[in-house]
């Protein structure tokens, strides 16, 4: 199977990189602020399957550059999901847990109301609500807190703070769970591949790592792991000031995925040692 990739660079996208038949375009071959070249691009190509591993990431900035996150996040993928469709392809998309309010301490279903509480929120949903309105074959993959050893993330962010630093206060009010990119790399992959058997399959989804945890908690495991002496000091998302609000239950129930796909939801602490062996972190 030939599957189009858009992103080259990111975590999600350096994971996909690897698979034999995966073409990855770079930022210079198709720019998500160019969603029309986006569809070009698919049609140039003509792939068996697309992935759509790109987007606008940066929460905080989002703030400030919502209209410019609203076309990275929106009409690209909205676009690659028309074009995927005009041509009768299945698209694949990754979208977040920020969609969500962060209400309550239940995990969130994928027909749970949604409620972003910032711009690059309802970026993601904006593009889920175009994807869907394409009206071709296509997955919709919500997952939470990715991390690799690649590009930017908490993992790598604690491990370069931990070595400068005795002791880091970090949220513990916000709950979660951390998921390994490579994880996500093959659940995409292998929903393309039954989505092309099966365009009923179609629709929204939830993929996280488990067990559930918090950012205080994950970067005491982190630090455990790696053997980096630093002490983390609870703190509530209050003392945390950032320019995006962040929701505090970010729990995704991931049973229709299993049920549907047959993906089971990974255990992320065997992703993590993996995470810090290919970092040199743990032998
Ligand atoms: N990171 C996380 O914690 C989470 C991510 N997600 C979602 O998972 C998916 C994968 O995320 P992840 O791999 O972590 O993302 P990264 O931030 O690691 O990578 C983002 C990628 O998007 C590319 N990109 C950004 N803007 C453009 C543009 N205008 N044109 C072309 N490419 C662009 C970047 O390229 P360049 O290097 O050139 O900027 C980079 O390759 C995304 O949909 C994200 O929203 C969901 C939940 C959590
Ligand atoms: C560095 C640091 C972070 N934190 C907190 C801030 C935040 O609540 C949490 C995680 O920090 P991050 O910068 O990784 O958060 P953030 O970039 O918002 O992570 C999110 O990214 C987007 C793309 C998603 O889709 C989400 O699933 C989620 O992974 O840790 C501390 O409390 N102390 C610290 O020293
Ligand atoms: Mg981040």
């Amino acid at each position: 199977m030939t599957i189009l990739v858009f992103g080259k660079t990111g975590q999600l996208a350096q994971e996909l990189a690897v698979y034999d038949g995966v073409i990855c375009l770079g930022r210079d071959q198709a720019d998500l602020s160019h969603p029309a070249a986006c569809a070009a691009a698919i049609r140039q190509a003509a792939p068996q399957a697309v992935i759509n591993a790109a987007a606008y990431t940066a929460v905080d900035k989002a703030e400030e550059e919502e209209a410019l996150a609203n076309v990275i996040n929106g009409a690209a993928p909205g676009a690659m999901a028309a074009a995927c469709a005009e041509t009768g392809i299945p698209f694949v998309t990754v979208s977040t847990d920020y969609v969500f309010d962060g209400s309550g301490e239940a995990p969130w279903q994928p027909g749970d109301a949604t409620a972003p509480l910032n711009a690059y929120g309802r970026s993601k949903l904006a593009g889920e609500e175009m994807v869907r309105a394409a009206g071709g074959t296509y997955a919709i993959l919500r997952t939470s807190w990715v991390v690799s050893a690649h590009g930017t993330n908490f993992v790598k962010t604690m491990l370069r703070l931990g070595k400068e630093r005795e002791r880091l206060t970090i949220v513990a009010d916000q709950t979660g769970a951390p998921t390994p990119a490579r994880d996500i790399a093959a659940a995409c992959l292998e929903i393309a591949r039954q989505l092309a058997e099966d365009p009923g399959k179609s629709g929204t989804y939830h993929f996280a790592g488990q067990p559930e945890t918090s950012w205080a908690d994950f970067a005491r495991g982190i630090f455990a792991r790696a053997r980096v002496d630093c002490a983390v000091e609870d703190i509530p998302t209050s003392a945390y000031p950032t320019p995006a609000a962040r929701p505090l239950n970010s729990r995704l129930g991931c049973t229709s995925l299993e049920t549907v796909f047959n993906i089971p939801q990974p255990d992320w602490r065997p992703g993590l040692d993996q995470i810090l062996k290919d970092l040199g972190e743990l032998s």
